[in-house]
């Protein structure tokens, strides 16, 4: 549904986004994740047309944006929340969206009940909470019954009851066939919504593979370590990394190390003679994927190794 090839754009001399390849499967939720300044943004601005690329191209259904005739009963968009009109009533925005496009004024009210705003509809939209603007917003995106849909970071500022509701409409819209590509920094929640990931760092993919996947691949599984001697915590730090350990420093007296299980990382301990007061292996979180994809976080590197870069983060992490 959506193709991307070498896509590049660049902002004076620095590439934002650099050669991106890959495709967005149909009927299914694509989570883009990548850490903030990544270039999801700017990659969705391009995909819409609202941004020209350097290099390469973004098709949708093989067809550039400007090349689509009726882009709205293609593609709808809820990029970051609009300026609107606070005398108007919800209502009338949606109407006035509707007849610009040719859209049946009868599909503002179905849009407005599939996103919970009926009882609102009439009230000014100076007086939406973000909460409703966003939903108003996602209105918007659906009034064209478009095939695919792309949000930039939905649960922005929303309480977990819009979380919620935002993550069952994208699950419900993918079951309806529809291609749903959205942004988030927010690994857990992408967790629970996502069929599929595509990660990138400094405009780079680093990870495009089923959910699963990215998450199975973090693990070796990580392991916890809470080390009550500060002097000791550096040692046994130290001694992890010289044995090619994953170490990161996630407390005060607490390590979370990736390479190696249990076993290993306590017989290390007991070798060095650092005193434990938690060694355990909890469950595999597409966090913790996400922080060795990225390499985000750590502080304690292996002399001579150079883990930094995104394409060595795909070898590390990319199983
Ligand atoms: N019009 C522009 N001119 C110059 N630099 C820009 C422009 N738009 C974006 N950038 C820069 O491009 C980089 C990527 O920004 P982008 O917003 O695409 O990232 P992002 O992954 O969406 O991050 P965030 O989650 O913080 O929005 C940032 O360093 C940003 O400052």
């Amino acid at each position: 549904m959506i193709t991307l090839r070498r896509l590049t754009k660049q902002y004076g001399d620095k590439k934002v986004v650099d050669g991106l390849t890959f495709d967005v499967p149909e009927a299914k939720v694509t989570g883009f994740l990548g850490p903030n300044g990544a270039g999801k943004s700017t990659t969705m601005r391009v995909i819409l047309g609202l941004d020209r690329p350097t290099q390469g191209e973004a098709l949708i259904g093989g067809k550039a944006y400007a090349d689509l005739e009726h882009p709205l009963r293609h593609v709808g968009a809820l990029l970051d929340a609009k300026a609107l009109h606070p005398a108007r009533t919800a209502r009338k925005h949606l109407l006035a969206m509707a007849r610009s496009n040719g859209f049946p004024a009868g599909r503002v009210d179905e849009v407005l009940d599939t996103v919970g705003l009926t009882s609102a509809a009439d009230k000014r939209m100076g007086a939406f909470s973000l909460g409703m603007g966003q939903r108003l917003g996602i209105a918007g995106a659906l009034l064209g019954d478009p095939e695919l849909l792309i949000f930039d970071e939905p649960v922005n500022g929303l309480d977990p009851d819009g979380v919620r509701w935002i993550r069952g409409l994208m699950r419900s819209l993918a079951r309806e066939g529809r291609t749903v590509f959205v942004s988030s920094h927010l690994m857990s929640e992408m967790q629970l919504t996502a069929d599929h990931l595509i990660v990138i760092a400094r405009g780079r993919v680093i990870m495009d593979a089923p959910t699963e996947q990215v998450i199975a691949g973090s693990t070796f599984g990580v392991v916890k370590v809470r080390v009550p001697d500060p002097h000791q915590l550096h040692t046994f730090a130290d001694g992890l990394v010289a044995d090619r350990i994953g170490v990161r420093r996630t407390g005060p007296e607490h390590l979370t190390l990736s390479g190696a299980g249990i076993e290993r990382i306590g017989d290390i301990a007991h070798h060095l003679g650092i005193r434990l007061h938690e060694l355990t292996a909890p469950e595999p979180s597409l966090e913790e994927a996400f922080m060795e994809l990225t390499n985000e976080g750590v502080e304690y590197r292996a002399p001579g190794t150079r883990s930094d870069t995104p394409q060595n983060a795909q070898h590390g992490g990319g199983r």
